[in-house]
């Protein structure tokens, strides 16, 4: 785990510890008596720590924090790094985090390679660098430069870190010959003015103003997140206290972060996102033995906003685009819109004006589709319409190369119905983008009965390259976002005609975490949307829906939506939806009488009572009902793991990663509770199919002693 050798007179410590050098216990140990060893050796002048592969270390061993602590402790290891007399090196590649920057800050001396990047990403886990990081950080560089790396996690740039003085040096060449001849350069000086214990911090005099102003970015920016603020108090504090008072307290605020629900969450997050990446189809291939296809050119179609902003996802990267509208005139303003994307961008600095005529230079818009015939993968953007979807993909069955992969950007319409359009259903897939798609980081992928693994593979690829968060999931009708996130919708509708407000609901449910309320994420996407997509399905069904709709396949209907779109209340576009706004497109969400009046008119023509709805029952309809279907999504196999539909709702909805999702939520509370509530509502409201309760939860709910998530599945086909 650590390899120790000498070359002449200096001692290298080698981490060898794939794929990231994590400070498992075996390295620790390794490190410790590595260093024991060096300070030992009389013919050994200097020491360095370097890392095997890919990086230096990414820090502390995540899989061990659920375990007791064994073997030395990293701040005791660290300890004995700067208690030698022999000058320590940190020679650093690949990423420094956490427990590897704090091992770096008590070497005597931090050199690396230009692309290196060091970080204390501990708050994203929801804790804080607990082995000194907190009282080090602000000796070696500014108070503030501190509070700012640690509260929000992000990793320095070598060049930065080095400006900001936490790297000594930045090296060209090999970093091991380079950090021999550093090593040599500084054998035989005094360690004592390099040992960061010993500093006073840095900028420690305008600490009050640094830490209000650091707190008040924690508290807008991390809205609800226990950490960020914890770690401010914990720098905070070694300005305040001699440096080993420091330490004690930045063990009591670990100590106290690490046992929150909190932690639990974002560790478990931690590894969900990862899990996702690992896709299997029913068939058995999966990520680990499939390749993608490879991909050098793609087409869009359709350059409306969806078709706009999955162009610009792709020109980004530097993938040629084939744009193709219908007529001329939206052909031009699609592309006329990219353009001031882009120009924004720049405006904001996230690109270069270069960068933006390189992209631009990239399109190649058109109106004939015939211009596909060449393309590796196109993605079809245009309305959710089945008819129209599967008109282009004939075309596209005709036009396209056989190898090409034919993607389809739909939110709700089944992949096997789209695909029956063609000859060639095995190289049919789903890319369900969430928008505005050039920002949103989901991407959920959706496979048929028929897509084949390569398909899969290939736009699994796609996300990754393209900077998304990429799910796969079974094709059905809404897939897991919109099959969850559809039922909340439907519930706040019924609790509006039953006696809530749309400020009430949003209000509730912010509380809880979510960045936006259900109502505004109604106005965000469009009343439009949802209106289009319920007539849509039935039309389909031969059924219209009519402002005295009561049942809509032997389910309880609530018109108001309707009738907030028949006055063209379609939401922040039109500056009315549920909230008035500042204007066409505005953000400010003001409460309007003409709403309040409007839902209290429905009721009463529904015959509705009006009643006080508590802040549990809101909670809980809008919450229960999308948990209820995850669980049915499970039993189908819809999804593959609980931790799938996780990654979806904190990359789709903003649901709050401290609460580790909607299963994951739903396991804190308790799956029995759980079940027991939505029991409940089943009884209250027989005409809503959401509230059946799914099969696996009351398997689940009734196991003798809850069940772990990652155990779930092995529950789907038991006979309980
Ligand atoms: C207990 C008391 C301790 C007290 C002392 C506290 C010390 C300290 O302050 C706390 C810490 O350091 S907290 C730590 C602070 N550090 C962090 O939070 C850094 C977290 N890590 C990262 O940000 C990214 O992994 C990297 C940027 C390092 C690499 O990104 P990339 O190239 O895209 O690769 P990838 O796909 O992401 O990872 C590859 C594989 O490695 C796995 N794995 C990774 N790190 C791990 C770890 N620390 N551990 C275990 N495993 C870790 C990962 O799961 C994956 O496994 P899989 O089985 O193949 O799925």
């Amino acid at each position: 785990m650590v390899d120790y050798r000498t070359q002449g007179q200096i001692a290298i410590l080698e981490v060898n510890n794939p794929p990231v050098n994590a400070l498992s216990i075996h390295v620790r140990k390794g490190l410790d008596d590595g260093i024991s060893r060096a300070v030992r050796d009389p013919s050994v002048k200097a020491v360095i720590v370097i890392g095997k592969g890919r990086t230096f270390s990414s820090g502390a061993d995540i899989k061990e924090f659920n375990k007791p602590q064994e073997g030395p402790r990293l701040t005791m290891v660290g300890k004995k790094l700067e208690e030698s007399d022999k000058p320590v090196v940190a020679a650093i590649h690949g990423t420094c985090l956490g427990g590897g920057l704090e091992i770096a800050l008590f070497c005597h001396y931090r050199i690396a390679v230009k692309s290196a990047r060091v970080g204390f990403p501990e708050v994203l886990l929801g804790i804080l660098p607990g082995a000194a990081g907190t009282q080090r950080l602000p000796r070696v560089t500014d108070v503030a430069v501190a509070m700012e790396m640690i509260s929000t996690g992000k990793h320095v740039p070598a060049p930065k870190a080095l400006e900001y003085g936490i790297l000594d040096k930045i090296v060209q060449g090999d970093l091991l010959e380079e950090a021999v001849k550093f090593a040599k350069s500084v054998m035989g000086k005094p360690v004592q003015p390099c040992r960061l214990s010993d500093q006073p911090v840095k900028g420690a005099d305008r600490l009050v103003q640094v830490f209000d102003a650091a707190m008040r970015q924690v508290k807008q920016r991390q809205r609800g997140f226990m950490a960020p603020v914890v770690c401010l108090k914990a720098v905070r504090s070694a300005a305040e206290l001699p440096y080993n008072e420091g330490l004690l307290r930045e063990n009591t605020l670990f100590t106290e972060l690490m046992s929150s629900s909190q932690c639990a969450a974002l560790r478990y997050a931690f590894f969900a996102e990862r899990a996702a990446q690992r896709w299997q189809l029913p068939s058995g291939a999966s990520a680990a033995n499939t390749k993608p296809v490879p991909v050098k050119s793609t087409g869009v179609i359709g350059a409306g906003t969806m078709g706009q902003g999955i162009a610009i996802c792709l020109l980004r990267v530097d993938y040629p685009v084939i744009l193709v509208e219908q007529n001329q005139k939206l052909l031009d303003k699609g592309v006329e819109m990219i353009q001031l994307a882009f120009k924004d961008a720049v405006r904001r600095k996230l690109m270069t004006e270069d960068a933006m005529r390189h992209c631009m230079s990239n399109i190649s818009p058109t109106v004939d589709m015939q211009q596909l015939a060449n393309v590796d993968l196109v993605i079809e953007a245009v309305y959710e319409n089945v008819a129209l979807k599967q008109d282009i993909f004939r075309k596209l069955d005709v036009i396209c190369k056989p190898s090409a992969v034919l993607c389809t950007n739909t939110s709700t319409i089944s992949i096997d119905i789209i695909a029956s359009a063609t000859k060639r259903p095995g190289s049919v897939v789903g890319t369900h983008f969430f928008a505005p798609a050039h920002i949103m980081r989901l991407l959920e992928n959706v496979y048929s009965k028929d897509t084949s693994a390569q398909a899969v593979a290939t736009v699994m690829d796609l996300g990754k390259k393209i900077g998304k968060v990429s799910v796969l999931v079974k094709t059905c009708h809404g897939f897991v976002a919109n099959r969850m996130f559809h039922h909340q919708g439907q519930e706040a509708a019924l609790m509006l005609e039953e006696g809530a407000l749309p400020e009430h609901i949003d209000k509730v449910m912010e509380d809880f975490g979510m960045s936006i309320g259900p109502m505004k994420v109604s106005d965000l996407s469009g009343v439009d949307i949802g209106w289009r997509i319920r007539h849509e399905v039935a039309k389909m069904e031969g059924v219209e829906l009519t402002s005295q709709t009561r049942f809509f396949r032997g389910e309880r209907y609530c018109t108001l939506p309707d009738k907030l779109y028949e006055l063209g209340r379609l939401g922040r576009k039109t500056g009315k939806g549920w909230y008035r706004y500042e204007k066409p497109g505005g953000r400010v969400a003001m409460v309007d009488d003409e709403v309040t009046n409007l839902i209290k008119k429905h009721s009463a023509e529904m015959g509705i009572e009006r009643r006080g709805i508590s802040t549990q029952e809101i909670q809980e309809r809008i919450l229960y009902p999308a948990i209820n279907e995850g669980f049915r999504i499970l039993e189908e196999g819809v999804a593959a793991k609980p931790e799938d539909i996780d990654v979806i709702w904190w990359y789709g909805f903003s649901f709050p990663r401290y609460m580790g999702g909607p299963m994951f939520h739903a396991s804190q509370v308790g799956l029995s509770k759980v079940y027991e509530r939505i029991c409940y509502y089943h009884q209250n409201f027989p005409y809503s199919s959401h509230w059946v309760p799914s099969d696996l939860l009351r398997k689940l709910a009734s196991a003798p002693s809850p069940v772990p998530i990652s155990q779930w599945m092995s529950y789907s086909q038991s006979k309980l």
